[in-house]
């Protein structure tokens, strides 16, 4: 996954590299002064969750690490569930292997800092998510803002004890339009820094998200061509990718 601090990423350049690099680094953005991002591929394995801990604490801080991959390996379990549900719901069993198999987590920690004013200011630009399914957690400030279908944006309250999972594009794509992702955004005001956490199931490079055809006929034709999540990033960091925003897949490969 790869955040809005890299605008106009494409595969080659170095920063495309350092997008690939397994520990993702720190993330900060002069277009999003109030956002700062760190971010490990393949979080819920040992060795990435202490090489992920080591950028933060060079010395060592054995409890996060474990605490970072307890908590990535919970949440894919949570992801998986929820995935299985998906895919029990319309019927299509056969494929669930295939479809848990073709990604990997993310886990993104995210600070957001108090832009020192009551008036609400951007923390993260509003966008829907390119991968599968994102589950986050925010802790008791508040600034996730979700839109709704009719355009309404809808405030997610904190609450300690409870997640938000988000339907990405690719989730959107693979269900041939069933599933919706939601547009969102944070906004903050006040001086507190608001801290929140990202697991992101992402589609490997490789592997190219196709609807099922038990999903495909006339009543929903299928709206997307065959795609590399991969590919479809590089297309969405470019400046046509961008402006297409929400619509990027369909400017991507919708049919
Ligand atoms: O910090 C949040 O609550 C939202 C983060 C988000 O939307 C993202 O990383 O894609
Ligand atoms: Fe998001």
């Amino acid at each position: 996954m790869i955040d809005f601090s890299t605008p106009g990423l494409k595969p080659g350049t170095p920063e495309w590299t350092s997008v690939k690099t397994q520990v993702q680094s720190l993330r900060t953005n002069p277009k999003v002064p109030l956002y700062e991002s760190f971010g490990v591929d393949e979080a819920p394995t040992p060795e990435k969750a202490k090489a992920f801990t080591d950028q933060l604490w060079p010395q060592g801080n054995e409890n996060f690490s474990k605490i970072v991959q307890s908590y990535s390996e919970q949440l894919s379990e949570l992801d998986q569930t929820i995935r299985r549900m998906i895919v029990e719901s319309y019927g299509i069993e056969k494929y669930l292997e295939e479809h848990l198999d073709s990604t990997y987590y993310l886990l993104r920690v995210m600070k957001y800092k108090g832009p020192q004013t009551d008036s609400k200011k951007p923390g993260l630009p509003g966008h829907t998510d390119k991968n599968m399914l994102t589950i986050l957690y925010q802790d008791q400030i508040e600034g996730l803002g979700v839109q709704t279908k009719d355009g309404e944006w809808i405030d997610v309250k904190p609450s300690q004890d409870s997640f938000v999972a988000m339907v990405g594009d690719s989730l959107h794509a693979w269900t041939n339009g069933r599933l919706h992702p939601p547009y969102h955004r944070v906004l903050m005001r006040g001086n507190k820094s608001r801290y929140s956490a990202g697991l992101f199931s992402v589609p490997r490079e490789g592997y190219m998200i196709k609807a099922p055809e038990e999903l495909v006929d006339e009543e929903h034709p299928l709206l997307f061509k065959p795609f590399d999540h991969v590919e479809f990033l590089g297309f969405y960091y470019t400046e046509a990718g961008l402006k297409a925003q929400a619509k990027a897949l369909k400017l991507f490969c919708g049919v």
